[in-house]
């Protein structure tokens, strides 16, 4: 075993010792992107890169609306269980940023449906989550319940996926504006928007976990966490590869016309 895999095994599952220094604590959680984050999916390679036909963009677009209303009933889950005033209001606005609260910010759900209105969806239908794969559905509310179940700290950190997604949200924006002619600035703008919120979001949150994962148990369960919350990202891609790519589409699941 070269030196570098054997200091990252011995990183990691040293219950009952020391806390990880922060630096070392923060690199651990950042290092999960790399090793599975679901920009290295092969679905999002094909999305970005002009390889999926309208149809499978129509169908990524419809079961990606699920994970988007999940978001702020997962975010209220953990605003309800958190007596802290300052993570309140910090989390509150993120419910806002996607549902909206003001005339003429409608926030990101609607976004959200600008996507699926320019792809030709019909707006009833997307939001009935009628035609969403089975997979999906499972990934998104398995992440709501780890949010409303696990300890707050915890749940604070399976947000930190978030660490890495303003890469991805850049390559979409370039890749899709690029690669297919029914894509434009309007339908892009959810991502747009999003490149300002989540840098802010996950630096509250990787503070939050800084501090607040005091023993070495609760740092690992955070980047567990982390890696738990992939796997819900990565499931769903896996779910829409198999429905829309290999062509094994589920019995009542969106059948795409082209
Ligand atoms: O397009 C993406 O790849 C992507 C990934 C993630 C993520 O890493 O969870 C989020 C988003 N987008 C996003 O738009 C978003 O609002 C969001 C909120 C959260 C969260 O866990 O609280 N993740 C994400």
């Amino acid at each position: 075993m070269n030196p570098v895999s054997l200091e990252k095994k011995t990183a990691e599952r040293r219950d009952g010792e020391p806390p990880m220094p922060i630096a070392e604590f923060e690199a651990a959680v950042r290092a999960v992107g790399p090793e599975r984050y679901h920009d290295l999916h092969p679905f999002h390679h094909m999305l970005h890169g002009g390889k999926l036909n309208k149809g499978q963009v129509q169908a990524w677009a419809l079961n990606r609306f699920c994970y988007q209303s999940a978001v702020p009933r997962k975010d209220a889950a953990l605003v309800s269980r958190a007596y802290d005033r300052e993570l309140r209001r910090e989390w509150t606005h993120r419910i806002l940023d996607h549902d909206g609260f003001l005339p003429g910010e409608e926030g990101g759900i609607e976004r959200w449906l600008v996507l699926t209105d320019g792809l030709g969806l019909d707006r009833d239908y997307v939001i009935s989550r009628r035609g969403a794969l089975p997979a999906t559905i499972f990934a998104v509310e398995a992440y709501v319940t780890f949010v409303r179940e696990q300890p707050l700290t915890i749940a604070v950190a399976s947000s930190l996926t978030e660490l890495f997604a303003p890469k991805i949200h850049k390559e979409r924006i370039a890749g899709m504006l690029e690669n297919y002619s029914f894509i434009d600035d309007k339908v892009m703008a959810y991502f747009k928007r999003r490149l300002m919120q989540a840098p802010r979001d996950a630096d509250f949150a990787l503070n939050y976990i800084l501090k607040n994962a005091r023993t070495r148990e609760e740092q690992q369960a955070c980047i567990d966490a982390v890696r738990f919350k992939c796997n819900v990202l990565w499931a769903q891609l896996d779910a829409l590869y198999h429905a829309y790519v290999d062509g094994h589409i589920p019995p009542g699941a969106f059948r795409p016309e082209s």
